[in-house]
Formats: structure tokens, C-alpha cells, sequence
């Protein structure tokens, strides 16, 4: 049997879901982020179960790492589910707006009900929920920009939790919720770990360092064609055709770092992570 790729500490995910699942009683709209190179892998399964009947917004966070071709082709797609995704850049504060317009919408609804049964309004309640690392709390800083007043703590289960105003109309929990990687799909458990989505679980950074490298040779580009190999040529001046992810990684640590397949792994990731290897999508929509 081989080694699972990612591996959790114990009892990780148990607590993360608990206190996901405690913040989400608490609110009305759910602001779900996920990583737009990975919108697939950064969903959870369970995350339509746990929100209910809640509104959900879907935020398809990093635009900035992928091509407007590709945004466009996830819109497309996404819109034929059924699901209307807001591309945002939490680093920079683009698309932020139509955010808190989505989540403002909700809140109409809220107060309609509330109004019908003999109730006063008032401004509707959300978190942001995700993955590790998607941007969550870039997000939550750009939605409060310098409009960020706290508003009163109303106890949470396991501890106070903090809302603050995003306007009359919105109030944010300030924590965000963290939702646990699902690992038992091993393409998107490698995939989180690429991008580093992946919080506290530990994994090989020379597996996934050489999955990452094979993965650009499968991913087809908007057109149909194969992502080119050549983007990690031009960045290390080696060719990467015909050969497998592990032997790229054995050459590179060999030319470049004296043998040191760890230094040679995290070189690559760190690359990628930052953008240094171009946008490159780790997933298309299915066809
Ligand atoms: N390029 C780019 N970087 C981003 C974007 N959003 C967030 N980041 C960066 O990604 C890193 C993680 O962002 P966070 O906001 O801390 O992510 P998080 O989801 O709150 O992370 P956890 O606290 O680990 O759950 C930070 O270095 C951010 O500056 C984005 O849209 N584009």
C-alpha cells in the first residue's frame, strides 16, 4: 500500500467542523470562498448540507492567477450549474463590490420574513467560510476596508465571536470559518497542496512538487492544446519533454542545487504559488 500524500494531525478535522458548523448557525448568508485554480478541489461536499437553507454567495478568489479566458470558461460553467460565481482579487480588492451586493440582496429576503411575522428589521448577518489559504481573510479586510466598526459580541458557543459592520445593511463575523480539506480524493488533496490550501496537514513536497510538474504536461489551455512544458523551461532552462514529474525534480536538484531534491521541490512550489511559472489553472471546468 502506498503512503497517503497528505496526512492530517488526529482530531484536526473533527474540531474544525465543529466550529464551522457553530458559526454557521449564527448567520444568514454564507460568503463561500474558493481558490480559482482549484475551484473544484476547494469544494467540500458537504458545505451545500451544512449551510441549509441560507443563501450562499460563491467567491472564486485569486482572479489574478488565472487568464480572463479561463475565468470566463468557469463563468460559463458554473452558470449552467445553476450558480452565479463573483471573481474576486482579495489582494488587490477587485470585485469586492459585487460582494456585498449579493449579500445585501439576501438580506431583503431576511427582512421580509421578519416583517411578516411581526419583527424588526435589521442588517443581515454572514461569514466567510473556506478552505486554508484561499484568501479568506484578505477578503474579510477588503469587505470592512476603513468602514469597519465592531459591533456587539454576541456569544458564540466555544467563545465570544466578534461581528463587525460592512455597512447598515451587512454585519461579518470577524473570523473567518475554515472549512477541512476533504483528502480522500487523492487528485484533489495534491491539488490543494500545490496551491497550498491545505492548513495544517503535512505532506511531500518532493511528491507534490513532481505531481505539479506533470500536471502542467496534462492541463490543455483554452484552446485544446497541451499546456506547454515550456513554461518550465523558461524558467529553469531545462526541457521538461518526455520526461516524468520525479526525474524533472532529480534534474533540477542536480543542475541547480547540488543534488538537494527538497531545496529543487520547494523551489518549484514557491514558483508556482507566486505566480513566477505565469496564470496557470490547475483545473477546467468538465466537460
Ligand atoms: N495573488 C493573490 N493573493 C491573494 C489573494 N487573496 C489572498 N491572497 C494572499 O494569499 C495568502 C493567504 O490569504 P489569507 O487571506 O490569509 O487566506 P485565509 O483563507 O484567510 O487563510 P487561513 O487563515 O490559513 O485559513 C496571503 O498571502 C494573501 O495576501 C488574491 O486574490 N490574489
Amino acid at each position: 500500500m502506498t503512503t497517503p500524500p497528505i496526512q492530517w494531525y488526529p482530531g484536526h478535522i473533527a474540531k474544525a467542523e465543529k466550529a464551522l458548523k457553530e458559526q454557521l448557525k449564527l448567520v444568514d448568508v454564507v460568503l463561500e470562498v474558493r481558490d480559482v485554480r482549484i475551484p473544484l478541489a476547494t469544494q467540500h461536499p458537504q458545505v451545500s448540507q451544512w449551510t441549509g437553507s441560507k443563501t450562499r454567495v460563491l467567491v472564486l478568489n485569486r482572479m489574478d492567477m488565472i487568464s480572463p479566458q479561463v475565468q470566463k470558461l468557469w463563468e460559463s460553467w458554473f452558470v449552467a450549474q445553476g450558480e452565479v460565481p463573483y471573481f474576486t482579487d482579495a489582494q488587490h480588492g477587485k470585485g469586492t463590490v459585487a460582494v456585498v451586493k449579493a449579500a445585501q440582496a439576501a438580506g431583503v429576503e431576511v427582512n421580509k420574513k421578519r416583517r411578516d411575522r411581526g419583527m424588526l428589521p435589521r442588517p443581515v448577518r454572514a461569514v466567510v467560510i473556506g478552505f486554508p489559504n484561499v484568501g479568506k481573510s484578505a477578503l474579510i479586510n477588503r469587505l470592512l476596508g476603513r468602514r469597519a466598526v465592531e459591533s456587539a459580541a454576541r456569544p458564540g458557543v466555544t467563545r465570544q465571536l466578534r461581528w463587525v459592520k460592512i455597512s447598515d445593511r451587512i454585519e461579518l463575523l470577524d473570523a473567518p470559518g475554515v472549512i477541512p480539506a476533504k483528502l480522500d480524493d487523492r487528485e484533489a488533496a495534491i491539488k490543494l497542496a500545490i496551491c497550498d490550501d491545505i492548513g495544517e496537514a503535512s505532506y511531500d513536497n518532493q511528491l507534490v512538487a513532481a505531481e505539479l510538474v506533470d500536471l502542467i504536461g496534462y492541463l490543455q489551455d483554452t484552446s485544446g492544446n497541451l499546456l506547454p512544458r515550456s513554461i518550465l523551461e523558461s524558467r529553469y532552462g531545462l526541457d521538461a519533454t518526455n520526461v516524468t514529474g520525479e526525474d524533472y525534480l532529480l534534474t533540477l536538484a542536480n543542475e541547480r542545487y547540488q543534488g538537494d531534491a527538497e531545496r529543487a521541490a520547494r523551489q518549484l512550489l514557491n514558483d508556482f504559488r507566486k505566480g513566477n511559472l505565469g496564470g496557470i489553472p490547475l483545473e477546467l471546468p468538465p466537460n
